[in-house]
């Protein structure tokens, strides 16, 4: 039987992450990038398709979990009748190998350990070639070379496990050491695994600290940061939707993808955040991957990227592995790589725009792209598209992705009025004022009062509770009052909200059958239209509701399904946690919330100038 979802807590080296259960059983891990094929992979299997348990012998019940404060090293007691043991895991943070150091501490009574390590590559599928050397194992199948040591000696038996058995008392520590390498590497060397825990506590507190935010919410704050900083690919500045592939939007259905790769909207949305925390590093680093990412011609420009900036992510599906809770297919890769969608050149003008009204220092080339992108634009921005839910049916007038080239004509005008800038200012203005009446024509039902999903559609799209941060109306304009309340009528389940209207003829628009989770940023959205209406006490109420859909150790997922309660979708979500940072922020920052200062701007077309 699976763990839940929310069982799971992330470990990580900023390049690659795994994921630990409740129980101490290290579930999954992809070596050595974020998008590498996984050496543990019973998250969507079952133990032999990889898994580390390290657990007290004859069983245990977990009595704490949680992270190291400020930090992203994880410990869990487990206690059983001979005493208690606290299981602290980490990675270091990369310099050359990436590695695992989980320690035993012995906290109470005298516990037996065992230590079972199945090491199977590409995702369960290639047993390796397993060689005991001395007080290590070595295991290699092709590329991948894994050794695993430490204070205590792993045995090898016939069906390619390595286990170990131990025990410890109050007061000792029994460290163990798993790292991977490169065919060609030269022989790893031991290391002092009690001084690597104490480096990497620091690496992240010292991270943490650079945190600007100190309002009631820090926690969640800074643990939603942590996360952020975990998906984050250090080496180029890409930013992973989520460590993982294929957890689903509904338990045993099919909506199941692969969110290790940079999508620009979700990777926008995480470096709009890291700013408003005051991570400008992160902000310059995202800046030149996505110039590198995004070189070349704009009408090959893609939606997502590699960690690396590749562009070619082939879809494809893994038949040996069931699923997580029987969800298959589970997929690599991602067609929405092939996607048009329009929403992406909106945020991605807005990150920049961002940026600048950040104070980071401005980059010609990152204005030159955008100058081209805008030229793109011109031509393209009535053609329709796939949509910010990267709709797998035809292609549609989706009215957030008219909204979303508003934005990046509204924020081309203010790169020149605000900053100096140069290009045609009059052109742009124009193209702007187009689209907004447009849209105030095709995309609003003024029988319902609201805004709708694609033009001339009756459904609806969450979506659009972002139109008052993007600055295109404000918050009470009476069409966005109306969008605001035909969400609460129509797409709230037990208060939390779902992306779009899904009835059995949506699937012709997305080309999926019917069913999913409420979509958790949609919530936060809500929360932040409330906020920004002046139901500061809905407002929040309904976060505080959304913080309590966190696991224990501070992480969600893409969704939460109302009927099981259960956390459902990748995770940890860079886009939930987003969410949750600006909403905390705009509920701390009253006038001065990050949402004001973005959408607020008064460079608007209200007026239908
Ligand atoms: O619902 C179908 C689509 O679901 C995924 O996309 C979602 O996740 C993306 C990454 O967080 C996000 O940018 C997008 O807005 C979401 O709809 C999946 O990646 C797609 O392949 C799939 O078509």
């Amino acid at each position: 039987m699976s763990l839940r979802i929310e069982d799971y807590a992330l470990i990580g080296d900023t390049q690659t992450a795994g994921l630990v259960g409740h129980n101490g059983s290290l579930e999954w891990l992809c070596l050595p990038r974020m998008d590498s094929g996984a050496c543990f992979a019973a998250l969507l299997g079952d133990p032999e398709h990889g898994q580390w348990t390290l657990a007290p012998l004859g069983g245990a019940r977990t009595v704490r979990r949680g992270y190291r404060k400020d930090t992203l090293v994880l410990e869990t007691e487990l206690i059983n009748d001979e005493g208690t043991v606290r299981i602290v895991d980490c990675m270091p943070i990369r310099r050359d190998n990436p590695r695992v150091l989980r320690t035993v501490e012995g906290v109470h009574g005298r516990v037996r350990m065992r230590s079972d390590v199945r090491l199977r590559f590409e995702y369960g599928h290639d047993r390796p070639w397993i060689r005991t050397e001395g007080h290590r194992i070595n295991a290699i199948a092709g590329p991948h070379s894994v050794i695993l040591d430490g204070d205590v000696p792993h045995r090898l038996d016939d069906r390619a496990m390595c286990s170990a058995e131990f025990s410890v008392g109050a007061g000792e520590r029994v460290g163990l050491r798993l790292a991977w390498a490169g065919p060609r590497q030269p022989e790893l060397e031991r290391v002092d695994i009690a001084k690597t825990v104490r480096s990497t506590e620091k690496w992240w507190r010292d991270w943490a600290a650079q945190c600007s935010y100190d309002g009631e919410y820090r926690d969640a704050v800074v643990r939603s940061l942590i996360a952020l900083k975990a998906l984050a690919y250090s080496p180029s500045g890409g930013i992973v939707a989520a460590v993982t592939t294929s957890l689903p939007e509904q338990l045993g259905g099919v909506r199941n993808w692969d969110y290790r790769f940079c999508w620009i909207r979700d990777a926008t949305f995480t470096l709009m955040a890291l700013l408003e925390a005051g991570y400008e590093r992160e902000a310059r680093a995202w800046r030149e991957w996505l110039l590198r990412a995004m070189a070349g011609a704009p009408e090959q420009m893609q939606i997502v990227y590699g960690v690396d900036g590749e562009r070619r992510l082939t879809e494809s599906e893994l038949p040996w592995l069931p699923g997580y809770a029987g969800s298959r297919p589970v997929r690599i890769g991602n067609a929405a790589s092939e996607q048009f969608q329009l929403d992406v050149y909106g945020e991605l003008m807005d990150a920049l725009h961002q940026a600048r009204t950040h104070g980071i220092p401005p980059d010609p080339d990152a204005w030159q792209l955008q100058r081209t992108l805008l030229d793109f634009l011109e031509s393209h921005w009535d053609d329709p598209d796939n949509g910010i839910w990267e709709m797998r049916g035809p292609r549609r007038h989706f009215t957030h992705s008219k909204v979303m080239v508003w934005a990046a004509a509204d924020r081309a005008v203010q790169g020149i009025e605000q900053f100096g800038l140069d290009g045609p200012a009059d052109r742009w203005k124009a193209l702007r004022h187009t689209i907004f009446a447009e849209v105030c024509d095709k995309g609003f039902d003024t029988a319902r009062n609201t805004f709708t999903h694609y033009y001339g559609s009756s459904s609806l799209d969450a979506a659009l509770l972002l139109i008052p941060a993007i600055g295109f109306l404000p918050a009470d304009d009476p069409r966005m009052r109306g969008t605001v309340e035909a969400v609460e009528k129509h797409l709230r389940q037990d208060g939390f909200v779902q992306r779009y209207t899904m009835t059995k003829r949506s699937e012709e628009l997305d080309g999926l059958p019917p069913g999913e989770g409420a979509f958790l940023p949609c919530t936060f959205w809500l929360a932040d239209n409330y906020i920004l209406q002046g139901r500061r006490d809905e407002g929040r109420e309904l976060f505080e509701r959304l913080l309590d859909l966190r696991n224990d150790v501070g992480l969600l997922s893409e969704e939460y399904d109302t009927g099981t309660g259960r956390l459902v979708g990748n995770v940890p979500q860079a886009f939930s946690h987003v969410a949750l940072i600006n909403t905390a922020l705009n509920l701390s920052g009253g006038d001065r919330g990050p949402i004001r200062r973005r959408g607020g701007s008064g460079s608007t077309d209200q007026d239908g100038r």
